[in-house]
């Protein structure tokens, strides 16, 4: 299929990613059973559920990230423009500057700003340092840092604070134009009024990419998702849209669980 097939197709399913009969297994511990669940098109999709339930899990095997670590395996599909990327032959470099990755506690590499932007760029496109330059401010304004630092492109991004870091991370995974976006806890570290700055810009970047985010915090989730899945004990036990699942979830584990009777 060329691109612009794939890009039809995604668009006439509305589905980004799908995921089909998921098990995963951390050597012999059984941690994601049986999953099924879709990931609708420039939509945000939330993953709740209490500690150990699941959720990371799901997020590393959308890049195959776990395929970085031995005894670690998934049997099922997950189908990605029209493919199971959890087949052979998958060109997992290529995967993962398409299914780009956030972690928890912001990850700047030890070198610029400009650079942070650069080097993954690089690594998938040659292009001219004009261009690279164009690409560096256009990531920088999308995630409103370019103001802060403009004039301090050739710093260390150590220098940066915890929430500038952070943005810059995701400027740096959206910098290789990936279709979906994971982002696993991403605000955990980061005070309330970096936190709300993040949750903005997740509103905006839907409207070009996909974003799967995981949180233990129920409002976050609330607030930025279109659909929410509520994970427990490796399971998927309910997938609802944003505003049913915290007014009326089908499930009583959910209902338990977003009512505070466990956690
Ligand atoms: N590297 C690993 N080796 C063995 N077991 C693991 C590993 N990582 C996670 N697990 C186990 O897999 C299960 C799911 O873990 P996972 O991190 O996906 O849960 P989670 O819902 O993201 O939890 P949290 O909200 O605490 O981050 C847990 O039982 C956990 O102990």
């Amino acid at each position: 299929m060329n691109v612009e097939n794939v890009e039809d197709a995604r668009q006439a399913s509305g589905v980004a990613i799908s995921v089909r009969n998921l098990d995963f297994y951390y050597g012999a511990h059984h941690a994601l059973k049986n999953i099924s669940i879709d990931f609708p098109d420039r939509q945000v999709t939330g993953m709740i559920g209490p500690s150990g339930c699941g959720k990371s899990t799901l997020l590393r095997v959308l890049n195959r990230m776990y395929d970085l670590y031995p005894g670690q395996r998934a049997t099922g599909e997950v189908i990605f423009d029209g493919c199971n990327i959890l087949g052979p032959g998958v060109d997992l470099n290529v995967l993962r500057a398409r299914v780009g990755m956030v972690f928890q506690k912001p990850t700047p590499f030890p070198m610029s700003i400009y650079d942070n932007i650069a080097f993954g760029v690089r690594l998938h496109e040659r292009i001219s340092r004009a261009d690279m330059d164009m690409r560096v401010e256009d990531v920088l304004r999308r995630v409103a840092l370019w103001p802060e630092v403009k004039d301090r492109l050739g710093a260390s991004a150590a220098a940066l604070s915890g929430g500038q870091q952070q943005r810059l991370c995701i400027a740096r995974t959206i910098a290789t134009r990936p279709e979906v976006v994971l982002l696993d806890e991403p605000t955990s570290a980061l005070d309330p009024v970096s936190t709300a700055r993040i949750e903005e810009l997740l509103d905006e970047l839907k409207a070009d990419f996909t974003i799967a985010i995981v949180t233990h915090n129920l409002q976050q989730a609330a607030r930025c998702a279109d659909q929410v899945a509520f994970f427990y004990m490796g399971e998927v036990v309910e997938v609802e849209s944003a505003d049913r699942m915290f007014t009326a979830p089908r499930q009583r584990r959910t209902q338990d669980y977003i009512t505070g009777r466990f956690g």
